[in-house]
């Protein structure tokens, strides 16, 4: 599956911050909720991708919200482990307070998080961290084109794949209706982290906590960090394989990339009815 690199479950509500509270820190009366751990449940909501939208740093600003506890790692339940079931996939969640609520799970109900980003900048971000792995990999140029001097854009690339966010989104509303989704901008994630974070919880029905006053812009890493980060309250940046120096790739090829996306993006900005600016 191109689509999803990322599936980080998010479980939680109100009353979902059992887990990490410690025998110390609870105030008098507790002991039942310190005897009953909590239950796990299956995600709520999921952050389906895009891969290299910024889905590390989404989940790492939201799981700072009191009422959200989330996987630390991937899972990749629904394309890599799906054989595994379902119980399974609930193992892997951290345990919240109000998961005895739930009595039954569709998966259909759930709300999906789309993390997405300029299809060019994406495909050199992707090209990147596989260059970072695989140094003798051809250049970006070269694996763009099927046939160069014809300008034959070679679609079965998975870099350039991915980037057809149109098409993906036509597979998805054939099993969730749009309304379950929110398409979140890569872009608008680094600008103005709070500004994008109160849209994101918002949808999720949480409490607008995270705000401008959780974030500062590091220079260094050219990125917004966390002050606090959850759990430790140090200040706190995204790891060195988020935010890496991305090629120079021919301007030429860069323009082709752009005529050849604008008509799938355009598209994308009509089904789910906004625009991504990615078109200038
Ligand atoms: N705050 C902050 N800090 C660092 N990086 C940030 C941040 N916000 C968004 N980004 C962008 O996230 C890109 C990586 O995206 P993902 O986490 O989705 O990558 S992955 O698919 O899980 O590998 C990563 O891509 P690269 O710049 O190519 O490394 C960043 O552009």
């Amino acid at each position: 599956e191109t689509w999803e690199e990322e599936t980080p479950g998010l479980a939680g509500g109100p009353g979902g911050s059992g887990a990490e509270s410690s025998v110390a820190e609870a105030p008098p009366g507790t002991l039942d909720l310190l005897l009953d751990e909590g239950s796990k449940q299956l995600p709520q909501a999921i952050i389906i991708g895009v891969k290299k939208g910024g889905t590390r740093a989404l989940l790492e600003f939201l799981r700072v919200h009191p009422d959200v506890r989330a996987v630390g790692a991937e899972p990749h339940f629904f394309d890599r482990s799906y054989d595994k079931g379902l119980a399974w996939y609930r193992d892997l969640m951290p345990r919240t307070l109000d998961g005895h609520r739930i009595t039954s799970y569709n998966v259909c109900y759930t709300k999906l998080l789309f993390l997405l980003g300029d299809p060019v900048t994406r495909a050199i971000s992707d090209y990147t961290q596989t260059l970072s792995k695989r140094p003798d990999i051809p250049s970006f140029e070269s694996l763009t084109f099927r046939n160069r001097s014809a300008g034959v854009i070679d679609t079965s690339w998975s870099a350039l794949q991915i980037g057809l966010y149109a098409r993906h989104l036509e597979h998805w509303l054939r099993h969730f209706p749009l309304r379950q989704m929110l398409f979140v901008s890569g872009e608008r994630l680094i600008r103005d982290p709070a500004g994008e974070l109160g849209r994101v919880q918002d949808f999720l029905g949480l409490k607008r906590i995270i705000t401008d006053k959780h974030f500062y812009f590091n220079k260094t890493k050219g990125f917004p960090c966390l002050k606090k980060a959850e759990g430790s309250g140090k200040p706190h940046c995204l790891g060195k394989t988020k935010g890496r120096t991305h090629p120079d790739i021919d301007g030429e090829v860069l323009r082709r990339l752009r005529d050849f996306y604008r008509p799938f993006n355009r598209k994308f900005y009509q089904m789910t009815g906004h625009d991504f600016g990615w078109d200038g």
